[in-house]
């Protein structure tokens, strides 16, 4: 699907700003001390930028040397100077052309490393954004925020350097040329022409990208329809209703064929306009020298240089009106992408952060509180002391904020009141790094990478061998099922592990986790009913994998957490009872209560 365009900035407030900002951001790559060749190569660039400048204004002098020859000498001699004069005017033609590639070619190598840095600076920094940001964000959103951010900086480079740069330095070449070897009237004539040129240029592009904003959300739509109706191929036959969808279709396509064609006739306009003007100007210059040649006071050499100047300043100026809405569109892609870098993330290693040392494993939560959102506490003061070593177990309804208890240990969110500690250290003293090493975490739905179930398992310990893949594989009570596969370890699951039911790539989950050997494990158990055979299995592996750590096992189910050493019943943000198994069914409280619905439950599954 074709994603909507950002819109644009509406004023030069807002463009000048972005600008800068960009400047800003990406000055320090492009004329970087470290390493050393990047300063070098941008001073060369330029120096042969310049050079092929100078040539370029100096090619109409020779054309005009040619035909002043050739006037004089007359047609039937051998104008010997016309001919070296003409073979120089192409040899200097041979030379900007030359010097533009070779200044491209210097460029290069500091523009590729400036967008390399920016997607790697820029990736680095979503990974290190909070949990808070990414839910809220579309990963593909992300993604495609990188990619024109760093389009638009590649734009913007080429054009700015390339070519904006450029035609301003040409463009005040000629008139230093023309007001010396002629007079300020020709100066001024050129200036006007480009001056109306150029607003007119400006005005009639920015009235344009209105017109291919117009466009351009028609299109998203038209795209969006025909998904949308794909997507939904089965209702659409159920309903028997492809003319109807049809129908949609084409209402969309319609509002996009009219806005297209909005946008060719305006460009047709545009063209025109440009034409206009640069023809009145040359014209008007071309009208002077041909006064001046009757005169006496020009030769018919100069009526050509004048004309070839002209000629040679429209073709750049003709590229104007595009170059200039795309550094609009740049800017607005590149301000996202700049917002993006700019966007604090809400959880950081403190200055001077510690490295967790687990000794025994042990979890203390001290009156802990939470909330994702001011108004709405989901955790009201929760304490839990977990012995190193230790399983517990805590369960409770939906929404009374489980799975909560285990973000805030990994601490992907920071607790809003209380602490949590580690072996009494507090997880916010500890470098996040040294955190996330120490917890194993096999989340209620495991998500796998896009490859084969050998990467995935392998995934949990880098470098990891193919022996010590298949044991954790064996552990985790998956290694028979892989070996029955056609293609072993190598099959690829694909996209997020869909290619395996959910019993299945939990224990691939498992095994990965089992491979990072991690002294805490936390088990976020899956809430979707698996078939008795599954569960039994998930739960043998689930008991191997907690032997010799501290498990904190997140429980829908209360069929499997009989065994722990405590179970922590939680109710709407607070702990209602703890105890084991048997001492809270004796109390006849609300784990009682929960396990007299869920044997109910099963019954009647
Ligand atoms: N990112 C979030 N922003 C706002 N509210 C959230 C967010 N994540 C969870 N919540 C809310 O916090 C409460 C506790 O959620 P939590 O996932 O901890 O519940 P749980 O006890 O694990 O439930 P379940 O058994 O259904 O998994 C829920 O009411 C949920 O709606």
């Amino acid at each position: 699907m074709r994603s909507r365009r950002p819109s644009s900035p509406s004023n030069s407030t807002e463009m000048r700003d972005s600008g800068w900002r960009t400047i800003r951001r990406v000055a320090p790559y492009i004329w970087s001390k470290d390493p050393k060749w990047v300063r070098i190569r941008v001073c060369l660039a330029m120096a042969v930028l310049v050079l092929s400048k100078a040539v370029a204004v100096y090619t109409p002098v020779l054309y005009k040397g040619a035909v002043d020859s050739l006037a004089e000498d007359g047609a039937s001699q051998l104008a010997l100077g016309a001919i070296g004069l003409t073979v120089a005017y192409g040899m200097a033609r041979v030379m900007t052309i030359g010097f533009q590639q070779l200044r491209d070619a210097i460029f290069a190598p500091v523009a590729q490393r400036a967008f390399r840095q920016l997607a790697l600076e820029t990736f680095n920094h979503i990974h290190r954004l909070s949990m808070r940001y990414h839910i809220t964000r579309k990963t593909g959103g992300l993604s495609r925020i990188i990619e024109r951010g760093v389009k638009g900086v590649e734009f913007l480079l080429r054009f700015l350097v390339f070519s904006i740069g450029p035609l301003f330095l040409e463009l005040f070449l000629v008139a230093v040329v023309l007001a010396i070897l002629f007079d300020v009237w020709y100066l001024g004539v050129v200036l006007a022409t480009i001056a109306v040129y150029v607003w007119f240029t400006f005005a009639v592009t920015e009235w344009r990208v209105k017109l291919r904003r117009q466009m351009n959300d028609q299109d998203t739509d038209a795209n969006q329809k025909a998904i949308d109706s794909l997507l939904n191929y089965e209702t659409v036959k159920y309903f028997v209703a492809e003319d109807r969808e049809a129908a949609r279709y084409d209402v969309a396509l319609k509002g996009y064929a009219s806005a297209a064609l909005k946008t060719a006739y305006s460009l047709a306009f545009l063209n025109f306009g440009q034409s206009l003007i640069i023809t009145t100007g040359l014209v008007g210059v071309m009208v002077l020298a041909a006064v001046g040649v009757q005169n006496g006071t020009l030769t018919v050499g100069d009526f050509v240089m004048v004309n070839a100047y002209m000629i040679q300043i429209t073709v750049p100026l003709n590229f104007l009106g595009s170059v200039y809405r795309e550094i609009r569109q740049s800017l607005v892609d590149m301000g996202e992408m700049f917002d993006l870098l700019e966007q604090p993330a809400d959880v950081s290693d403190k200055p001077g952060a510690g490295v967790l040392k687990v000794t025994k494993g042990a979890i203390t939560l001290q009156d802990l509180r939470f909330s994702y959102e001011p108004e709405r506490e989901i955790l009201k003061g929760v304490s839990i002391d977990v012995a190193g070593g230790q399983t517990v177990a805590i369960v409770g309804s939906t929404g009374s904020g489980k799975s909560t208890i285990g973000r805030l240990l990994f601490r992907f969110y920071d607790v809003t009141g209380g602490a949590l500690l580690i072996d009494g250290q507090d997880v916010r003293d500890v470098t996040q790094k040294s955190l996330h090493q120490a917890i194993g975490v096999v989340p209620q739905d495991t998500v796998l990478f896009n490859d084969t179930i050998r990467y995935n398992i392998a995934y949990g310990l880098d470098g990891a061998t193919q022996e010590q893949v298949e044991q954790a594989a064996r552990d985790a009570q998956i290694h028979d099922f892989v070996m029955a596969l056609p293609d072993g370890y190598d099959t690829q699951v694909g996209e997020r592990g869909l290619k395996l039911s959910g019993g299945e790539k939990q224990r691939v989950g498992i095994a990965r986790t089992l491979l990072k050997n991690p002294p805490i494990l936390l088990l976020d158990e899956a809430t979707s009913a698996l078939d008795t055979d599954t569960e039994q299995e998930i739960k043998e592996a689930l008991a191997r994998a907690g032997q010799g750590r501290t498990v904190i096992t997140i429980a829908h189910r209360l069929s499997t957490v009989a065994e722990a050493d405590k179970i922590v019943v939680l109710e709407q943000g607070e702990i209602a009872e703890v105890g084991t198994h048997d001492a809270l069914l004796a109390e006849e409280g609300r784990y009682w209560h929960l396990w007299q619905l869920q044997k109910s439950d099963e019954m009647v599954a």
